[in-house]
């Protein structure tokens, strides 16, 4: 092969990065074209109009590349590298190209984790590549580790902070005591947030990234509506400055783990769950660390142990980065006839029910400060079945210390499930000693 045809679908953030790199005649494609030992050349960009201007673009590339014809430029390729985002036309797309024998690159994670099963089997089927290292934490190289790296060992467990909105939110909460509306709009102002933040705050992008995750750390096809979800919104001021005095973190965590739970037929079985919800983590984990709109992914392997992957989950320039590693992949790969390994195929795990989910809780009470207050709310925690790691209590903010005030008691639990902690809580809150429920967190590393 002398040459390695690119067409690149989508002229956004992303997409103008990747289209100003493999600008023809241009020192970077060279070098690139050099380590892939083969011409790249981009013989196509699908936009929605190619007369529109394009900041940063023109003057840089020939117009005469764009074209709003995506159908037609991806029969012309070898590789395809879709930035448009979104599920159509995108899904379409990749199975048109794979269908004319195209390999593909994408950063599309809403995409993979609601059709990755169909792309990967229509990618293999046609024996050619679907690489998608932006598509989870952006420049952060954590597709390749979990794809390759870490083929020879057993996964255990994948936790990781993969969307910078929230991560941003959280940190301004714990680091200036902001509430999360002025957080949210603080990371507005700032382009970190969409006008509309819900992708992000409710954890629809940490879902999305959350499924990829699982699907590649355990084998097994897990799609978005595989995955337990609850965002932060609910995250308080107090919960946040409470975790803060206590030593620890709240972080909204993708976790992807191989567990028991018990199977819709009822059975107790191992299976891989995925989730994302808000965590208390304790400061001496390596992921409270994680400061502003960072990433980082902790992954526990039974040979490896513990290796976390850490940078940037977004932008132009570092997403581009992650497409243009696995351009070259693919470059290199049409050049000497190879693939990649299959992400599918192995599966051996089932996926767990989202209901099925356990974790340590967190319990913050505001309780009366007398005789008999801690054995009735312990009675309420074992009534439940819930088994109590630690218990600590402290005046409540503004009381006064001493018998008769009121005091706060944080209450940690072991493993629990949601029903049987949502039942605790109903019977907690109608304790006359208690005042109030002030607070629910799931709780994850050491407490
Ligand atoms: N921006 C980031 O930081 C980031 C990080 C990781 C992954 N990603 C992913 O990369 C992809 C692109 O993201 P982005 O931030 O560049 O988005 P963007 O909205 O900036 O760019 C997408 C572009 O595609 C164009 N487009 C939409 N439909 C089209 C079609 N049918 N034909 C031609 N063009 C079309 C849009 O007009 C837009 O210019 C998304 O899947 C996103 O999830 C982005
Ligand atoms: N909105 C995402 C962008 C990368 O997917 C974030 O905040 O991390
Ligand atoms: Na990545």
């Amino acid at each position: 092969m002398e040459r390695v045809r690119v067409a690149l679908l989508g002229c956004g953030s992303v997409g103008s990065q990747v289209a100003v790199a493999l600008a023809p005649g241009s020192e970077s494609v060279a070098e690139l074209s050099a380590r892939a030992g083969v011409a790249i050349e981009l013989v196509g960009i699908a936009v929605r109009d190619a007369s529109a201007p394009r900041e940063g673009v023109d003057g840089v590339l020939d117009r005469a590349l764009l074209t709003a014809d995506a159908d037609a430029l991806v029969t012309r390729a070898d590789v395809v590298v879709e930035l448009v985002g979104g599920l159509e036309p995108a899904r379409s797309l990749l199975l048109r190209a794979f269908e004319h024998g195209a390999s593909a690159v994408t950063g599309n994670k809403a995409l993979l984790a609601a059709h990755g099963r169909e792309l990967h089997a229509a990618a293999d089927a046609a024996g050619v590549d679907l690489y998608f290292e932006a598509a989870v934490a952006g420049a952060i190289p954590i597709i390749r580790p979990l794809r390759e790296s870490l083929a020879g060992d057993r996964v255990e467990r994948v936790l990781g902070i993969v969307n910078g909105t929230t991560n941003y939110v959280l940190d301004q909460m714990d680091s200036r005591g902001e509430t999360f509306d002025a957080a949210v709009a603080r990371a507005q102002e700032l382009g970190f947030a969409e006008a509309d933040p819900t992708a992000d705050v409710d954890g629809w992008d940490a879902a999305a990234k959350a499924a990829i995750l699982a699907t590649l750390a355990f084998h097994t096809p897990v799609t978005i509506d595989d995955v337990h979800r609850e965002g932060i919104r609910s995250v308080s001021a107090e919960d946040v400055a409470a975790a803060r005095e206590a030593g620890a973190v709240v972080k909204l965590l993708a976790v992807a783990e191989r567990t028991t739970g018990v199977d819709d037929a009822g059975n107790e079985v191992e299976g891989v769950q995925a989730r994302v919800h808000p965590v208390l983590l304790s400061r001496e984990h390596p992921l409270a660390s994680v400061r502003g709109a960072y990433n980082a992914v902790f992954v526990e392997a039974a040979g490896a142990g513990d290796l976390m992957f850490y940078g940037q989950g977004a932008g132009g320039r570092p997403t581009a980065s992650a497409v243009l590693g696995d351009l070259v992949t693919l470059a290199r790969h049409r050049q000497d006839g190879s693939q990649g390994p299959r992400v599918l195929g192995h599966a051996d795990l089932p996926v767990l029910p989202t209901d099925a989910v356990r974790t340590r809780y967190q319990v913050r009470l505001v309780v009366a400060d007398r005789p008999g207050v801690l054995a009735a709310v312990a009675q309420v925690f074992a009534a439940h079945g819930v088994s109590i790691e630690t218990v600590r209590q402290r005046p409540s903010a503004g009381a006064v210390a001493g018998e008769g005030g009121s005091a706060s008691l944080v209450v940690v639990t072991h493993t629990a499930a949601d029903a049987a902690l949502a039942g605790c809580v109903a019977d907690l809150s109608e304790l006359d000693a208690v005042a109030s429920v002030a607070s629910v967190l799931r709780v994850e590393g050491d407490s």
